[in-house]
């Protein structure tokens, strides 16, 4: 049994936490707001009854065996004091994030040599309120092929989390990313859900935008097919019309969204290898100016 403290109890961390109080660890979720029980199940099935552990100050914490990273990125030096709180000499950190900058991001606000294990999710998922959410249909974690990336992978043992170790992380993590980048800016921008990519033209900028996404990944080093680019488009082409995505959740609800580590990250990774990213250029700003507090 391990030690282990969420940090951002949301969609994301309130499913894993879920699967991790399963299999059998003592779970702490680090929250603004406090919730008693935990339901968390998959879409359309009925949440098993869960006790929740759950502090709403960094002072009532001290360091752990794991914190598992489950703010959105951009929320990531504000969980900065619950971080000095939990993490010790011993503590490993996972990052669950989208993104490929999981390192660079959460690097300046830990103790130099903390053992930072980063984590592509693929977990669908969103939280309705404090304590609930609903996950849909996979729950998936991939990390690097490491001591730290193996010993994470087992704390899910036995649990419906999904996790393993991949021999190419690089290229799962830009994998990701190239659903990421198109799916979130367009839901995001359009304010539609997935049906949106059967309006005129939009297939057309998702398709840009995927191809800005893997030659920067590629320039990156990510081994990314050919065939990639077709074999999303015709994921996204074939979506459920009512599907969303995370991108899409905190639009709707006017809350800032992961534009710079979604879209922003292709301009940024572009510009070093020399890249042009003419589409990517043009939609950063609009996301950049998406009001905050004005649901959209
Ligand atoms: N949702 C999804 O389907 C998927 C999401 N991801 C990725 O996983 C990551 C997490 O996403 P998701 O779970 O959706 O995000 P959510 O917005 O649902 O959850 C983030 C949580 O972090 C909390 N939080 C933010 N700042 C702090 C803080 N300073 N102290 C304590 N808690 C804090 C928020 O609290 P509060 O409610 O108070 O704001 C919220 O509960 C993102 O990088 C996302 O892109 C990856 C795959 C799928
Ligand atoms: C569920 C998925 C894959 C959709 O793009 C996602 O990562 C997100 O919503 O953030």
């Amino acid at each position: 049994m391990a030690n282990i403290v969420i940090i951002g109890p949301g969609a994301v961390g309130l499913s894993v936490g879920a699967a991790l109080i399963d299999a059998g660890h003592q779970v702490v979720f680090a929250a603004r707001q406090a919730f008693a029980q935990l339901k968390v199940a998959n879409a359309g099935e009925m949440a098993p009854r869960r006790r929740a552990t759950v502090v709403t100050t960094p002072h009532a914490l001290a360091p752990v065996d794991w914190v598992l990273l489950c703010v959105k990125a951009h929320q990531v030096e504000g969980a900065t004091a619950w971080l000095n709180a939990t993490v010790g000499p011993q503590t490993r950190v996972a990052i669950l994030q989208n993104g490929v900058e999981h390192r660079e991001r959460v690097t300046p606000v830990v103790p130099v040599g903390t053992v930072l294990v980063p984590v592509v999710v693929d977990v669908p998922a969103a939280r309705s309120e404090p304590g609930v959410a609903e996950w849909r249909g996979r729950a998936g974690l991939l990390t690097a092929d490491t001591p730290e990336g193996q010993a994470f992978c087992a704390l899910f043992a036995g649990s419906f989390v999904t996790a393993r170790p991949t021999p190419d992380y690089v290229s799962e993590n830009w994998k990701k990313l190239c659903v990421n980048a198109p799916g979130g800016a367009i839901l995001a921008l359009t304010g539609q859900t997935m049906q949106v990519f059967h309006q005129p033209g939009i297939a057309e900028i998702a398709r840009a935008i995927l191809s800005e996404c893997v030659a920067v990944g590629r320039a990156e080093g990510a081994e990314l097919p050919d065939d990639l680019i077709e074999a999303q488009m015709a994921r996204f082409m074939a979506a459920a019309p009512d599907d969303t995505n995370s991108m899409y959740d905190d639009r709707a609800a006017g809350r800032e969204t992961e534009w710079d580590a979604r879209n922003a990250v292709i301009v940024r990774k572009g510009r070093l290898h020399g890249l042009p990213t003419p589409v990517s250029d043009l939609i950063v700003p609009l996301l950049a100016a998406q009001k905050v507090g004005v649901p959209g």
